[in-house]
């Protein structure tokens, strides 16, 4: 007997949830190409952005919320930061929805609430290339195409969201 979420998937796909956050998202067998949003129909077998290439360097803003467990628990805002890391998870996840719902912009929220010290650019990062920021950091910025937005991303640092601005 499948499990619920199989019965509610198109062939193809499997839930599967993010060790980081716990969030659901979702594996195309066929191609082990994962995504965040439900799929609504079978998983194709090829995938179309194969032909693009990944860039040598993507420029991001991002806006960091730290946790009593990041690595450095202190910022421009903060000088001794002791909340838990969901509730850390809570604030970014409200964050996120305001920007996606369009009630506030990245940069407003980030200039105000990131514990970087980008904060003062908007969270600006400027250009980097692989290599120069921790990996999952790196593997989140170079998958994003431009204009979009990350889901929630586990750093040493404390957690993010990320948009990918060129
Ligand atoms: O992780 C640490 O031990 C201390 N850091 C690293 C750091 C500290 C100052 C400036 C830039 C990076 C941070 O906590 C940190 N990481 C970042 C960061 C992480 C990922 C991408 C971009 C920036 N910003 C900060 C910050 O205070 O401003």
């Amino acid at each position: 007997m499948a499990s619920t979420s199989e019965e509610t998937l198109p062939e193809g796909w499997e839930a599967r949830k993010s060790r980081s956050t716990g969030m659901t998202y979702f594996l195309n067998t066929h191609t082990k190409k994962s995504q965040w949003d439900k799929p609504d129909g079978p998983a194709p077998l090829v995938d179309e952005d194969d032909d693009e290439v990944t860039p040598s360097s993507v420029q991001c803003s991002h806006l960091l919320v730290k946790h009593a467990g990041s690595r450095r628990p202190s910022s421009w805002r903060e000088e001794n930061i002791t909340r838990t890391k969901e509730e850390a998870l809570e604030m970014l996840k409200e964050f996120r929805k305001r920007i996606v719902n369009k009630e506030l912009t990245f940069e407003e929220l980030a200039k105000t609430y990131s514990d970087c010290s980008s904060a003062k650019r908007g969270g600006d990062l400027g250009r980097f290339k692989k290599g120069q920021m921790q990996k999952p950091f790196e593997d989140a910025a170079f998958s994003l195409k431009v204009g979009q937005l990350s889901q929630i991303v586990d750093t040493d640092s404390g957690l993010h969201i990320i948009v990918r601005t060129a």
